[in-house]
């Protein structure tokens, strides 16, 4: 089985994309830390993120099984891999990769879940089961907020809310593989659920999918 997780940042495609692969036994990969990765490998070699040969190289030698640096979380490595993720070329070279992951789990008979802006309409649309996650930019902005900083309020929410409608309408706006829904994904509005109701939300979709 393959799970496709898209929504935009903060909605929560993560926690629950952890969650459905823990449950299923599936493979995971957060395709967004492989920009966070590449863009942060770009910055320490002192490379403009508007060096598309540059990015490209670095996509294509960078370890998926070494994504777990701290720095990885920081709102500067979201807003440069929002930054180089406009690039086609960028994106040809890292949709390969993330592409082999899954079909390399299928073929170990254990299936995958990946999470991002474009699985479910670009890397794997023939993804068994696609959830399109999301929630207002507000929800978004104090979840964040309290992950970051343990509240959801004043200049650090406001800096998150504005930062989140940026990222939205550069992610959405853009040429290469716009973040939008699939038209065959489930639309998951967490807006008024936790993280548990998403969860469960979630594996209803699933286990329809797996019946039909
Ligand atoms: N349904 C929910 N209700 C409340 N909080 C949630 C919910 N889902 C996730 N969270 C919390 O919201 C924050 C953002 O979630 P998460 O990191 O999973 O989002 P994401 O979409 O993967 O983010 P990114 O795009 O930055 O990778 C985390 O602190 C997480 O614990
Ligand atoms: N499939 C994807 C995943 C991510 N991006 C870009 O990377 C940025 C960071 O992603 P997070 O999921 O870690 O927030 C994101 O804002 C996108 O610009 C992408 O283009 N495609």
């Amino acid at each position: 089985m393959i799970i496709a997780v898209d929504g935009p940042a903060a909605s929560g495609k993560g926690t629950l994309a952890k969650r459905l692969a823990a449950q299923y036994g599936l493979a995971y990969l957060d395709t967004g830390r492989t920009y966070r990765g590449v863009a942060l490998a770009m910055r320490r070699a002192g490379a403009s993120f508007e060096d598309v040969t540059a990015a490209v190289e670095t996509a294509r030698r960078i370890d998926f099984d070494a994504l777990e640096d701290p720095e990885m979380t920081s709102t500067e490595a979201g807003e440069g891999a929002s930054r180089i993720a406009v690039m086609p070329d960028l994106r040809a070279a890292l949709v390969e990769r993330q592409r082999a992951f899954a079909e390399r789990a299928a073929r170990e008979g254990r299936g995958a879940v990946l999470d991002g802006r474009d699985v479910g309409t670009v890397i794997l649309p023939d993804a068994t089961v696609k959830l399109f996650v999301t929630a207002d930019v507000a929800e978004r902005a104090r979840r964040r907020a309290l992950e970051l900083y343990g509240i959801a309020h004043g200049p650090e929410f406001d800096a998150l809310l504005e930062m989140l409608r940026r990222r939205d309408a550069r992610d959405s706006g853009r040429a290469a593989s716009p973040l939008k829904q699939a038209p065959d994904a489930y639309l998951l509005d967490t807006t008024d659920m936790d993280a548990e109701a998403a969860f469960s939300a979630a594996v209803r979709v699933v286990e329809r999918a797996l019946v039909a």
